[in-house]
């Protein structure tokens, strides 16, 4: 689905943050990303998403080749790819249901778009995603009366709801109790095999990555130092990421 070749990313005055990174990622895999703080892993992300130029490298995805792509066809992609961020940007006084249906402004017919109405379907999809997430019951509840876990997880099903195949989350667990870092862990994993999305997510727990990725990516030095399948890591390779 997405094959990097040597991508390389440097912030002015000459610090480069990702150096020459190549792979491929396919969907239905769960890529738990770890790394130290000011690693990259955001940059990456930014990078994947064509909000950062980069300095060098191709991007091939699925099976074009984006490298070059123009702004018209990088607004078209960009309906694709979801971002989650630690901090989900939600509108807090509307409810949960009306935040997911949001996700939908530019889906809609442009009739339904200025008359801000929403056909019995998209109610029927967002009430399905939020039930697939286990906040069915909390539908009609202003997202401010929700718990992190529970607005990071509203914040999923918008990314289900704008048809997206590529989410990246962004250490979307940070600052989350245990538990509730593990539903939401949970919930991602689960759509990304059921609806065989790629996600890539990046965690600052081992634990969590080797629980949940299908695949641990370590970044460090501007490197993919480690890229295995999801396992618990060897003390060798949690030293080649930290
Ligand atoms: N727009 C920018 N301009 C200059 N430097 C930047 C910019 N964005 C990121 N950097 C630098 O690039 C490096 C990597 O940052 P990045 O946010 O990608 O790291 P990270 O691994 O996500 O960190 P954290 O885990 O703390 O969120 C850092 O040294 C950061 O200061």
């Amino acid at each position: 689905m997405i094959i990097v070749r040597n991508l390389s990313k440097s912030f002015p005055p000459g610090r480069r943050v990702l150096d020459k990174l190549s792979f491929q990622a396919d969907e239905g895999e769960l890529i738990a990303l770890l790394g130290a703080s000011g690693s990259g892993k955001t940059t990456l992300f930014r990078c994947l998403m064509l909000k950062e130029k980069w300095d060098d490298g191709q991007y091939i995805y699925g099976g074009t080749d984006i490298t070059q792509i123009n702004a018209w066809d990088k607004i078209k992609l960009r309906k694709e790819w979801a971002y989650l961020e630690e901090k989900p940007s939600l509108n807090l006084k509307k409810s949960a249901l009306k935040n997911v249906l949001s996700a939908l402004l530019f889906k809609k017919s442009w009739i339904r778009f200025l008359t801000g109405t929403v056909s019995e379907d998209d109610h029927m999809e967002a009430m399905d995603y939020l039930d697939k997430v286990g906040l069915l019951d909390k539908a009609q509840e202003p997202v401010e009366k929700l718990s992190g876990g529970e607005k990071q997880r509203v914040a999923i099903c918008k990314a289900l709801i704008k048809g997206a195949k590529v989410i990246f989350a962004d250490e979307p667990v940070s600052g989350l109790d245990p538990e509730a870092a593990m539903r939401v862990l949970e919930d991602l994993q689960h759509i990304c095999r059921k609806e065989k999305l790629l996600v890539f997510c990046s965690l600052h727990q081992v634990e969590l990555a080797e629980k949940f990725g299908s695949r641990i990516w370590g970044l460090s030095d501007g490197k993919l130092t480690v890229d295995i399948a999801g396992r618990r890591l060897t003390q060798r390779e949690k030293d080649l990421i930290f």
